[in-house]
């Protein structure tokens, strides 16, 4: 029968106006179950509509019910404010299909009247060219200058009205003008802190699409090689999430922001997103993106779904996923399960968690373009882990972390982590700023419990290692070296080489027991 050509079928058109969080949700079901695959520029006109109309241009002092600010309005300016009649949480200003449409017409257009694709080879793959020109022509439809790092620039819709776009937003359009112009190979690549695309037979290819950063002149054209033979963090040692259509839609709905100010979010925005995630999660379209993970389960702890899984389990899934699919490469699973464990206050977990985001930085060389990782270890080494000793110092019971030798070798890991990160670099990572804190932190452990803590040399696994004993200098870190009242723990080798020097230093001078003689 006739092909259908429009964006939406009569009946996913009926459900607009959009209204509720439920109409979105239903359009976008509908949409992930056709059979073509879902088109990009639509759906992120959709959310950023709903996201921009709803954070934008909101007026607080109106009153609106949508935000989650508590505003301490007194007698008179009640009566001042009139404040509307509370709207159910999921409503929001009236989305029209026209609207989105003629948006969704205006990104065609300027894609297809500004690429003549039979310049770029009849191929059914794209070239490098085709995908830089439409970097270009994205790139030269931005405003001239404004503040990238400012929220809502992240969709077509902020591209469309607004002509800005943030360094996510390059990428996603790039990957939607190439969906435009019927180049199915082009998909995103996302690392932590970057996108790029991957494109031709196999996905073999990959170019820069977008910038990075403050001051870092843009590659936009060459492939990242070169970014992941220099062991740096943001192009995670070649382990990007590699983007399908649908994991393209996963990026779009998971860079919603609900923000509405530095400290207000519109509900409305953080529960369509939530809804929209889930949808997702159901449709497997999460199951190999672990910040999308980690987003939906910072979302479910500021408001658990009825019936859902516990946030926890969704930050452990994304810690998961992470070690099994992008070998252990990715920080944020650790990190975003070690946020949530400090907010609950469940100091000990938050220690594993943050030893374990050191050792997946441990491989890596730190490079300038690093900062955001770098941000994140400074703010846990000296802001998070002193609070932890801080309201943990008080506490004379015997449970005290400060009395913990795991906890303490937990602490060692992690900056045995950082330290290694540092070794190799070109640039330095740690300076005196990290040694207050760090000698602060150490010095609050009982000497009790530092003496309880083995080091153990952690030498590459050989083939033929015997199963009985772990060889001298074998021994990983794991629970089962914990001897039978637990109150000794190993840790990997590159600590233990600066204990056993200090040690033999130690005994040359005062006659102690050698480390074998312990
Ligand atoms: F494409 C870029 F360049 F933007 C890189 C990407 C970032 C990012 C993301 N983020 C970034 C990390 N992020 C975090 N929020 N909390 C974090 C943690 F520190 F608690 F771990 S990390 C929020 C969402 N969430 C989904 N997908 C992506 S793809």
């Amino acid at each position: 029968g006739k092909r259908n050509m429009d964006a939406l079928s009569e009946e996913e058109k009926r459900l607009f106006p959009l209204k509720t969080v439920t109409s979105v949700v239903s359009l976008f079901e509908s949409i992930l179950k056709r059979t073509t695959e879902p088109d990009l520029a639509l759906l992120s006109i959709i959310v950023g509509c709903i996201e921009n109309t709803l954070t934008c241009n909101q007026q607080i002092l109106s009153g609106a019910k949508s935000t989650v600010i508590t505003t301490t309005v007194d007698e008179t300016s009640e009566k001042l404010l009139a404040i509307p009649p509370v709207r159910k949480e999921d409503d929001f200003p009236e989305i029209e299909w026209p609207i989105v449409e003629a948006l969704y017409v205006k990104f065609r257009a300027v894609i297809k009247s500004s690429v003549d694709v039979t310049q770029y080879g009849c191929s059914e793959f794209a070239t490098r060219e085709l995908v830089k020109k439409v970097s270009d022509v994205i790139w030269n439809t931005l405003t001239r200058s404004y503040y990238k790092d400012r929220a809502h620039l992240q969709s077509l819709y902020s591209y469309l009205t607004g002509n800005k776009l943030d360094c996510f937003g390059v990428a996603l359009a790039v990957v939607a003008g190439c969906q435009v112009l019927g180049f199915n190979d082009v998909h995103l690549a996302l690392s932590e802190d970057h996108a790029w695309v991957i494109f031709g037979l196999d996905g073999k290819e990959t170019a820069e699409v977008t910038w990075h950063g403050k001051g870092n002149e843009d590659k936009r054209g060459q492939p990242v090689d070169a970014g992941i033979q220099a062991r740096s963090w943001l192009y995670v040692s070649g382990n990007p999430v590699i983007c399908s259509r649908f994991t393209e839609v996963a990026s779009l709905v998971s860079s919603i922001n609900p923000s509405i100010t530095a400290t207000t979010d519109s509900l409305e925005v953080a529960s369509m997103q939530q809804a929209l995630l889930w949808v997702l999660y159901d449709t497997g379209h999460l199951t190999r993106y672990p910040m999308a993970l980690g987003n939906l389960a910072d979302l479910e702890e500021l408001s658990p779904t009825p019936g859902r899984c516990h946030c926890g389990q969704l930050f452990s899934q994304a810690i998961e996923v992470a070690r099994r699919c992008y070998g252990n490469s990715h920080v944020y699973p650790y990190t975003y399960q070690g946020g949530y464990f400090y907010r609950n206050r469940m100091y000990k977990e938050a220690l594993e968690s943050w030893a374990n985001a050191a050792d997946a930085i441990r491989s890596y060389n730190y490079s300038r373009e690093d900062e955001e990782i770098y941000k994140e270890f400074l703010e846990i080494a000296n802001e998070l882990i002193p609070f932890v000793m801080k309201v943990e110092g008080s506490g004379h019971s015997a449970r005290s972390i400060l009395k913990d030798s795991e906890c303490f070798a937990h602490l060692l890991r992690f900056y045995d982590g950082i330290c290694q990160w540092e070794e190799g670099s070109c640039t330095p990572v740690l300076h005196i700023g990290w040694a207050k804190p760090l000698v602060n932190t150490i010095s609050k452990f009982d000497s009790q419990v530092r003496r309880h803590v083995v080091i153990s040399c952690s030498e590459v696994a050989e083939e033929d290692t015997p199963a009985t004993k772990p060889p001298e200098g074998k021994a990983e870190f794991h629970r089962e070296n914990l001897d039978a009242n637990a109150n000794q723990v190993v840790l990997p080798w590159p600590l233990a080489k600066e204990q056993e020097q200090e040690e033999r230093l130690v005994d040359s001078h005062v006659g102690g027991k050698t480390a074998d003689q312990k």
